[in-house]
């Protein structure tokens, strides 16, 4: 396949603008348009749902994205790059376990049905392999480490689970935009062309661009160093 050639806009920039974007986006959505986020039921079992869409997406798409960045962006050592690689892939893996229990709770609390859709089966997986993916990479290329030979064969394919994983978020995060705002709807909380229902549209397209942006950032071979996806070691 011939590669993507080098291009010269500000990428980086960009995605961490439209990163930070999103996030305020999802958490107006949550606090001025759901009424807040909660962990307990007491007040309104509403808010502890808001609290899944925001870690879910500051987690698993924004600071992900960053994360398969960090090679790129981060000043300094292969050893520092990799150290903030790990560390925001772990905060990830965390705000998404978090965020699972959140929208878990919600439906115990209201009593509708576990996994019935398509975006919670989605979620499950990329939650499941982000985890795996997270464990196998920290064993192997952190502590303790593999031997040289284990550490080569499995980075092409650590690299590949990674950017399918941020495939996968970004498709999971769309169809829960789009099951929710539809759900809105449907119980007439919200209209069709409402402000509301907009925002969420706006979000998704967002989100859509995001990715584009990211994937590009990370194929470009004008946008910072490649060895790492070379498998160069320091
Ligand atoms: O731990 C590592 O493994 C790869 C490479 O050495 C595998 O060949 C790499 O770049 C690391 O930092």
């Amino acid at each position: 396949m011939a590669a993507v050639p080098a291009v010269r806009f500000p990428m980086f920039g960009l995605v961490r603008l439209l990163g930070v974007a999103a996030a305020a986006v999802i958490l107006v959505w949550a606090v001025h348009f759901r009424g807040g986020m909660a962990f307990s039921a007491e007040k309104d079992k509403l808010l502890i749902f808001n609290v899944h869409p925001v870690l879910m997406l500051i987690g698993l798409v924004v600071l992900n994205g960053e994360a398969l960045l960090a090679y790129k962006t981060v000043p300094g050592t292969k050893k520092l790059k990799k150290l903030v690689h790990l560390t925001l892939q772990f905060l990830a893996m965390f705000m998404s376990l978090v965020g699972l229990w959140a929208v878990w709770k919600f439906h115990d609390e209201k009593e509708i049905d576990h996994l019935y859709t398509l975006h919670s089966w989605l979620g499950l997986s990329c939650i499941i392999i982000f985890s795996l993916q997270w464990a196998a990479g920290f064993l192997t290329f952190w502590y303790p480490g593999g031997s040289r030979s284990d550490r080569s064969s499995l980075l092409p394919w650590h690299v590949f689970l990674g950017v399918f994983l941020y495939v996968l978020a970004i498709a999971t995060s769309v169809t829960g935009l789009l099951e929710k705002s539809i759900f809105m709807q449907s119980a007439k909380m919200i209209g069709r062309f409402s402000t509301e229902a907009m925002l969420m549209n706006t979000l998704g397209m967002m989100l859509i661009l995001l990715g584009a942006l990211v994937i590009l950032a990370i194929f470009n071979p004008g946008a910072g160093k490649m060895d790492t996806y070379r498998g160069s070691s320091e």
